[in-house]
């Protein structure tokens, strides 16, 4: 089932945002962004996603599940609260406890989850995107290329069920989650995983964070061109929202 934009009631959302050991993480970028810069650009992409999601009106709060201390110190600094990786056993498991452990706190929070890999993500189309999720019980993004996914979101009393990972929008579809059709959402569904992803990423306008970290050049293999121009980014005023 696919819908376009149709509000439910406005709802206030709590976030969860898993993030890998950044030793681990972003590595289908290391030949573009180098090894040495690849860890720190995978820290600015979740930086960037945090930040715009803290600046969202609709979101009470962010949880981010990570084992890494570095990312857990800047995350948290930026307002979120870290969760550890506890279960240890892949991406859906950290989503699944994430969500539980904010649903611990908070009973009836509608939830969402989020890539921590958006650095074009702007909080007015978090807002529209989470606004048209309020209005079903399960609900989901499809990343830009059409395969993945970037948020799932789930209302109180459902349950998230989350089965990210590679074609994962057909897996939602088929879970009975509703796909959200917003067409003007674009940082919302810009995941990055490539380089390619990293041109369109920058063409969109990134984030404070993945500018100033792309600012001196990337790695040894192509990279150098992604980063010739920078578009300047208007930023929407972001709130610093604990949990
Ligand atoms: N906490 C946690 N987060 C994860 C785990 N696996 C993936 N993630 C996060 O889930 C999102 C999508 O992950 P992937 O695309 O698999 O990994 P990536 O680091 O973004 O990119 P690649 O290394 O190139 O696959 C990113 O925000 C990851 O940091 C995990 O086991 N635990
Ligand atoms: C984990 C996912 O993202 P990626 O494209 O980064 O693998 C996904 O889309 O389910």
């Amino acid at each position: 089932m696919r819908r376009d934009e149709k509000p439910g009631a406005p709802r206030v959302w709590r976030l969860v945002i898993p993030l890998k050991p950044l030793s681990r993480a972003k590595s289908r970028l290391g030949a573009t962004a180098g090894e040495a810069l690849r860890p720190g650009l995978a820290l600015a992409f979740a930086q960037d996603t945090v930040s715009a999601a803290l600046g969202c009106a609709s979101v009470r709060g962010v949880a981010v599940v990570t084992d890494d201390p570095l990312a857990a110190e800047a995350l948290s600094a930026l307002g979120a609260r870290i969760v550890p990786d506890l279960p240890a056993d892949g991406l859906n498991a950290a989503l699944a406890y994430g969500t539980a452990q904010v649903r611990a706190h908070a009973p009836e929070s509608a939830v969402a989850v989020l890539n921590a890999d958006l650095p074009a993500l702007r909080p007015a189309e978090l807002l529209r995107v989470l606004n048209t999720a309020s209005a079903f019980p399960r609900a989901f993004l499809p990343d830009a290329a059409g395969i993945g996914t970037t948020l799932l979101s789930a209302l109180p009393g459902s349950e998230l069920r989350p089965a990210f990972g590679g074609p994962s929008r057909a897996r939602h579809l088929a879970s009975g989650a509703v796909e959200i059709a917003l067409s003007d959402v674009p940082g919302a569904r810009q995941d990055v995983d490539t380089a390619e992803d990293l041109r369109v990423a920058l063409a969109l306008g990134v984030g404070v964070h993945s500018a100033k970290r792309l600012s001196g050049g990337l790695g040894p293999d192509g990279g150098r061109g992604l980063v010739r121009a920078i578009p300047r980014r208007r930023r929407e005023p972001t709130r610093s929202v604990g949990d």
